[in-house]
């Protein structure tokens, strides 16, 4: 598959651009004029730059509002033309993009368009280009692409054929079946671009939301399938409109950008088995098969040496073992059940305690991590004693390191040995696993996160929703296996804050058993205030006798169709706190509803920084 990247995805000069679309391996671009009108590279010099870069420049865009004018307009536009040809010689770039016209399209009659068209077509060929012509969601008169479809085969000029871009097709929920009845060489270029399903006027949707493929809405794996099938064999090419791209690391967002497309490619194979190989020309080459995780294999929490003792502590209290510490490496083991937590007391640099890396359960590492290679995660190195397990990692867009372990023998993982504590299983456990992990994401990365959680990780977004915290809304965004033994939480929080700080969720049998023993043993509850309770029950029609229990306890609950939830949290410790939840029946969610009374009373406890 050959991929491109438009320079408006990225931020950044244009040499900037070119640059971080290099490294990230991308094979061409699509110059948008804006950036190169802003540039002070001479045309020749672009066209260097990105030769020495190894890059092919394969679309200039946009021409805008051409077709469909006044005599007078139409020599004007001509004019604009034949410019913009002689420069995209000296680019050397053949291909332009024309959008349907918005603006000054003075007639609906399809005759003036085809006629004026043809006459571009001419210009085109007598300066060796052509021109790819693509119906925006808002064009004037031309807004669906098989209006226009219609409109270049009336046309029938060699120089004349289409851009598809998948934005304007799906954000109007036009059927994108009948991209199969467009001749393959007629389809000059592609842009794909994914995006979440919104509300809102098609312009504001397409020129801030889009997003990469697989971090929106869109069925783009359905989309890619027609173009497989119409024997498109072009360049893929991403033409992402987004206010956070345009202001975020170029050389990150290309990574991101690059994660799409592989993503994208291994869509198309699948479609491919799926529906057969008719009428696909596209060399694909297919990713290293998806891992999916099947349990966390350990939690890793990194702090300065004199935060630690509180995690411990709170770990004791919640029922954990010390298991040792680790024969040559700084870090210890706590375990209880099926959880494991790794403190890790290396970085004297740490700062508070946080999540630093998680662990999963994988039946063939090796293959995981060599998928994840291929999705551009770089590899974390990990030192390794002799007779150590080797445990193969990545880095997450949060930076935070993900490892893929082997899943041992009754369920404990081999790694376990190389530290010196009791392996022997609790009695009694007040938890048994881990249920989930809720990260802190920064805004930069939200979307990355999202698409790497699904390509690398095997994590399927649920429905996203905001919660409201005393400092602004909390995006989440819940990351899931399809059993839901795996589940990571994506925050976003509108100020970086404590707000979001990142927990970690262990799974009980009985929250309110482990809820008295954990009380006996002295913890810290996270308090919740009487209102809610109150509304609670108002909500519930709980027994009285229950609702006394769960008071007392500072529990909190909820129920849905399927079941209901008991959980509570700890303090929080510098950047991390601990949830204890049980889930009885089928209850799938995470007491959504309770999240906004857990921000107030964790903002409420927040340490109150004298004014200097
Ligand atoms: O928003 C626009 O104007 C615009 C320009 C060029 C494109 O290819 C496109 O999809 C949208
Ligand atoms: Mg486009």
């Amino acid at each position: 598959m050959k991929t491109s990247i438009a320079t408006v995805c990225l931020s950044g000069t244009l040499e900037e651009k070119l640059k971080a679309s290099a490294a990230a391996g991308f094979d061409g671009v699509e110059i948008f004029e804006p950036d190169f009108v802003a540039s002070s590279l001479s045309p020749e010099l672009v066209a260097s730059t990105a030769r020495d870069l190894g890059l092919t420049l394969d679309l200039y865009q946009p021409f805008r509002d051409f077709e469909g004018v006044g005599q007078e307009k139409l020599r004007q536009n001509l004019r604009r033309a034949a410019a913009k040809f002689d420069l995209m010689n000296r680019l050397g770039i053949s291909t332009i993009l024309l959008c349907s016209n918005v603006g000054t399209a003075v007639s609906a009659d399809d005759a003036l368009a085809v006629d004026q068209l043809g006459r571009l077509g001419d210009l085109a060929e007598s300066y060796g280009v052509r021109v790819a012509y693509e119906a925006l969601a808002w064009g004037r008169y031309v807004n669906d692409y098989e209006h226009a479809a219609a409109i270049v085969r009336a046309v029938d000029h060699p120089a004349i054929g289409h851009c598809l871009d998948s934005f304007h097709i799906l954000s109007r929920g036009w059927d994108p079946a009948a991209i199969e009845t467009i001749p393959a060489d007629k389809i000059f270029f592609v842009q794909m671009a994914d995006a979440p399903g919104l509300t809102m006027d098609l312009l504001s949707w397409s020129r801030h939301h889009r997003v990469f493929p697989g971090e929106g809405g869109f069925d783009l794996a359905d989309f890619m399938g027609h173009l497989l099938r119409a024997g498109y064999d072009g360049p893929m090419s991403l033409e992402i409109f987004n206010d956070t791209f345009r202001r975020t690391d170029p050389f990150r967002t290309a990574v991101d950008a690059m994660r799409s497309l592989e993503w994208l490619q291994e869509l198309a194979c699948q479609a491919l088995e799926r529906d057969g190989r008719e009428g696909s020309r596209m060399e694909l080459s297919p990713l290293p098969t998806m891992v999916a995780p099947v349990g966390f294999n350990f939690v890793e929490i990194r702090a300065d040496d004199h935060r630690l003792d509180q995690v411990r502590t709170t770990l004791h209290q919640l029922g954990f073992t010390d298991a040792g510490n680790h024969h040559s490496k700084p870090v210890e083991l706590w375990s209880q059940g099926g959880a494991r937590v790794i403190i890790n007391r290396g970085d004297s640099t740490a700062g508070s305690p946080a999540v630093a890396a998680l662990g999963f359960d994988v039946l063939d590492p090796e293959l995981a991590a060599e998928r994840a290679g291929r999705l551009l995660a770089p590899p974390v190195p990990r030192d390794r004693g002799a007779g150590d397990e080797q445990l193969l990692g990545v880095r997450a867009p949060d930076s935070s390191e993900i490892f893929f372990g082997r899943v041992g023998r009754g369920g404990v993982p081999a790694w376990v040995s190389e530290f010196g504590g009791s392996t022997e299983v609790t009695t009694d456990p007040l938890v048994t696993r881990v249920d989930h992990v809720n990260l802190a994401q920064s805004w930069e990365y939200f979307d990355a996160a999202v698409l790497f959680c699904t390509s690398v990780l095997a994590l399927d977004p649920q429905p996203s929703l905001d919660v409201a915290a005393p400092t602004g809304l909390v995006r989440s965004q819940v990351m899931s296996t399809a059993d839901g033994i795996v589940r990571l939480v994506l925050n976003l929080s509108p100020t970086g804050s404590a707000d979001t700080a990142q927990h970690v969720a262990f799974a009980s049998t009985d929250a309110i058993g482990a809820a008295r023993r954990a009380r006996e043993r002295g913890l810290a509850f996270l308090p919740i205030g009487e209102n809610y309770y109150e509304d609670l029950d108002s909500r519930f029609d709980l027994k009285p006798e229950f609702l006394e229990e769960i008071r007392e306890l500072q529990l909190m609950y909820d129920r849905d169709e399927r079941g209901e939830f008991l959980h509570f949290y700890t303090e929080s410790l510098g950047s991390v706190f601990f949830e204890i939840v049980e889930r009885r029946g089928g209850y799938r969610g995470y007491g959504a509803t309770n999240a906004p009374v857990r921000l107030a009373a964790q903002h409420s406890r927040r340490p109150i920084v004298a004014a200097p």
